[in-house]
């Protein structure tokens, strides 16, 4: 993977003081953060100067991170962006050395991804988050921390897996689903299913393109 020194971040909010973080411990400089609402970013920020994205933006500069914990959020920002992406990975996360990681995506303190797996773009591997052998984890998902993916899981885009989620071998989990924190998923997920308890059961629909009308 080629090295990246200086990087922008977009979002200023819980999320993005994560990737600070890990940025700052790997060396590599954020040279500009930009946000939407700059009087309402993570105190974490407070004597860093935040840029408007509406004022100060340019698509001109060092590669970004979206640092938008909300996925769809991520998502619509990614199609607005032309810039490169970079990723973000804690020292500590376990990675087979063969693994693709799309660009954008963040792996942070203690994850564990084993052999055969693919990781898309701007996805989110929380932290202690156990991605197992043979995944798919299309782009723009979260895996929350203390997750467990067994082997062989194909998570599919923009879904959310809750923290401390169990899901068994064999499962699919369709597009912009949200698993439950603590959920137990037996069985495939259909697209946009809400799903809950162990075993983990469906109990609305997430539609997110909606909450945008
Ligand atoms: C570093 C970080 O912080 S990363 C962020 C990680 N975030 C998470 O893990 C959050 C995951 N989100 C959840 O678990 C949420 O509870 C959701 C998305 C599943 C549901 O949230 P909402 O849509 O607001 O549903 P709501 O709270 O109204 O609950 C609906 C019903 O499901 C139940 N329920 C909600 N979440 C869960 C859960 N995780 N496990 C079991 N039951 C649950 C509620 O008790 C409620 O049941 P009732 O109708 O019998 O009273």
């Amino acid at each position: 993977m080629e090295e990246i020194n200086t990087v922008r971040l977009y979002g200023a909010g819980g999320h993005a003081q994560i990737i600070h973080s890990v940025l700052k411990q790997n060396r590599v400089a954020v040279t500009e953060i930009f946000d939407d609402n700059p009087s309402g970013c993570h105190p974490k920020f407070k004597h860093i100067s935040i840029l408007e994205i509406d004022k100060d933006f340019s698509q001109e500069g060092d590669p970004f991170i979206i640092a938008i914990g909300d996925n769809f959020q991520r998502s619509e920002i990614a199609k607005f962006l032309q810039s490169e992406f970079a990723t973000a990975i804690h020292s500590s996360a376990i990675i087979d050395p063969d693994i693709k990681i799309g660009k954008g995506t963040v792996v942070y303190a203690g994850a564990v991804i084993q052999p055969n797996t693919t990781i898309g773009k701007h996805v989110i591997i929380n932290t202690l988050a156990s991605v197992d052998h043979d995944n798919v984890i299309e782009d723009f998902v979260h895996i929350s921390p203390n997750t467990t993916l067994c082997g062989l899981v194909h998570v599919g885009e923009g879904s959310h897996i809750g923290a401390g989620a169990v899901v068994v071998p064999k499962i699919k989990i369709g597009k912009w689903c949200i698993i439950g924190a603590g959920t137990v998923v037996i069985r495939d997920i259909p697209d946009y299913a809400v799903v809950v308890g162990n075993p983990g059961k469906i109990i609305k629909m997430n539609y997110p393109e909606e909450s945008k009308k």
